[in-house]
């Protein structure tokens, strides 16, 4: 399994619920060191995104989650463009497109794509990548 997709980069997915956009933005600031390689590729979510390029990640913006984002970030994932996906969810919250939200989990599934839902996941692939880079 490559992290690396075919423009030479490990594009990750980065997405949080409302409830933990927060946690995501430390997250990545406690990880700038990786997450600043010149290898590393960020998409995020739209609000997400906007709220990472804010604290200085540069990060290619896809449409708001409820609009169709997670989907936009399945089909990447789906392409092979996506290598990566932390997914900060909101288990305590319902949301309007858990549709969507399922199905971007399923398709990192059926691709075998890692894919984090939580910070200690999250913590552990990126510490898991750093060697790599
Ligand atoms: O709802 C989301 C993921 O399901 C996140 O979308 P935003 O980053 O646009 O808020």
């Amino acid at each position: 399994m490559s992290l690396i997709n075919s423009s030479g980069f490990m594009e990750i997915a980065i997405i949080a619920h409302d409830g933990k956009k927060a946690d995501l933005i430390e997250f990545l600031i406690k990880n700038e060191a990786v997450l600043h390689n010149e290898k590393i590729r960020l998409i995020g979510t739209g609000t997400t995104g906007g709220k990472a390029e804010a604290a200085g990640f540069k990060t290619q913006r896809m449409l708001s989650g409820p609009l169709g984002g997670d989907a936009q970030i399945a089909g990447r994932v789906a392409e092979g463009i996506t290598k990566m996906v932390f997914f900060f969810k909101d288990p305590l919250s319902s949301h309007p497109h858990e549709a969507d939200i399922n199905m971007l989990i399923r398709v990192c599934d059926v691709h075998n794509v890692p894919l984090a839902t939580n910070e200690a996941t999250a913590q552990l692939l990126l510490d898991a990548i750093a060697q790599q880079l």
